[in-house]
């Protein structure tokens, strides 16, 4: 019966039909290039490459800059359609030779020895990650196999938490805590502009999986009467920079301990935590994903009995530009 309903499908539908279709299935599997291309772009450091330039560079002039193997020109050419057409880079006609020039997304891939504010390439490196990218394609394993029931995808995927593969590959992880200090320092710049009232009349806080503590100097500095503590894994914390404003560095387990402070500061990406950066049709999965990638995101009432067990009597959650928490703890 089944089969005779398949062949009655396939016979109503016309040749054009059919062409159309499998192009459009063609398209889904093929979305990853648009990904693959931004973070070809990153570590070609072809932004550094057409600034370096003056601005403005030929295909020629990208080739010399990032030293292109001769036999791949044509390629790099596809490369920069891609791109263009994604609007991670502008193209114009001069004189019948295309010049590339750099929009608002591929300035924040500019390198500029790590003193840029805006800047985010490392964390495309974290993103656009072959790591994270085969989590996702393990979500029928983790939601069918019995014994995936109880691990994050990641897991799912590489046989360990992405918490223990940094602590065992010190590159990786120090990509990884290059990237937050990269997002925390644009999230911090627009969160203190726009949402500064949230940190009046507080005198503690402790921002609890704060990496290398990037987003607490930026409110140490915009508020020095403010004792910050930063509470992060252990070895995250030992490798944490030496820094000279007034913050104290906690290495332990979220789950085990929690610094006494009237405020908690759990931040993740602005971007992220305000979602806009899927399509909204996609934004439940994406959520599941944010929830269980890193095994430690936690739906509103799960934090609450975290800071309950951690000896704080009672707790208001402040969103701070629609993205994750400012928790307000009353210890
Ligand atoms: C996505 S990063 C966010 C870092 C920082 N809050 C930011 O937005 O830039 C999550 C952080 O949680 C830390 N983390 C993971 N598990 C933890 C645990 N059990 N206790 C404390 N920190 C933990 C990780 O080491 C990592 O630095």
């Amino acid at each position: 019966m089944a089969q005779r309903v398949q062949e009655g499908d396939e016979q109503m539908m016309s040749t054009d039909d059919l062409i159309q279709t499998q192009i459009e299935l063609y398209h889904h599997c093929f979305s990853f290039i648009k990904t693959t291309a931004l973070r070809a772009a990153t570590d070609l450091c072809i932004s550094d490459a057409i600034h370096r330039n003056g601005g403005a560079a030929t295909l020629s002039d990208l080739a010399l800059n990032i030293r292109l193997h001769p036999t791949k020109l044509s390629h790099l050419r596809r490369l920069m359609r891609v791109l263009t057409v994604s609007g991670i880079f502008a193209v114009e006609d001069r004189n019948g030779e295309a010049m590339y020039t750099l929009t608002r997304v591929s300035r924040l891939l500019l390198n500029g020895g790590g003193e840029r504010t805006h800047a985010l390439s490392q964390m495309v490196r974290v993103l656009a990650n072959p790591l994270a990218v085969a989590s996702h394609f393990s979500i029928h394993e983790w939601f069918t196999v019995e014994q995936a029931a109880a691990m994050t995808p990641f897991e799912v995927a590489h046989g360990c938490t992405r918490w223990e593969m940094i602590a065992n590959d010190a590159k990786d992880g120090s990509v990884f805590n290059a990237a937050m200090v990269e997002d925390s320092r644009v999230a911090m710049d627009i969160i203190l502009k726009e949402s500064c009232g949230v940190f009046h009349g507080i005198s503690s806080l402790v921002d609890v999986g704060g990496g290398h503590g990037a987003a607490a100097a930026a409110i140490a500095m915009a508020f020095p009467n403010i004792k910050c503590t930063v509470m992060d894994l252990p070895h995250i914390i030992a490798e944490a920079p030496a820094t000279n404003s007034n913050i104290q560095f906690v290495g332990g387990d979220l789950f085990e301990f929690i610094p006494a402070a009237d405020v908690v500061l759990l931040k993740v990406a602005v971007g992220i935590g305000s979602k806009e950066i899927v399509p909204k049709e996609m934004q439940l999965l994406f959520d599941v994903f944010m929830m269980y990638i890193d095994g430690i995101e936690r739906e509103e009432h799960e934090w609450k009995k975290i800071f309950l067990e951690a000896g704080f009597s009672d707790y208001k959650i402040t969103p701070v530009l629609g993205a994750r928490s400012i928790i307000e703890v009353y210890p």
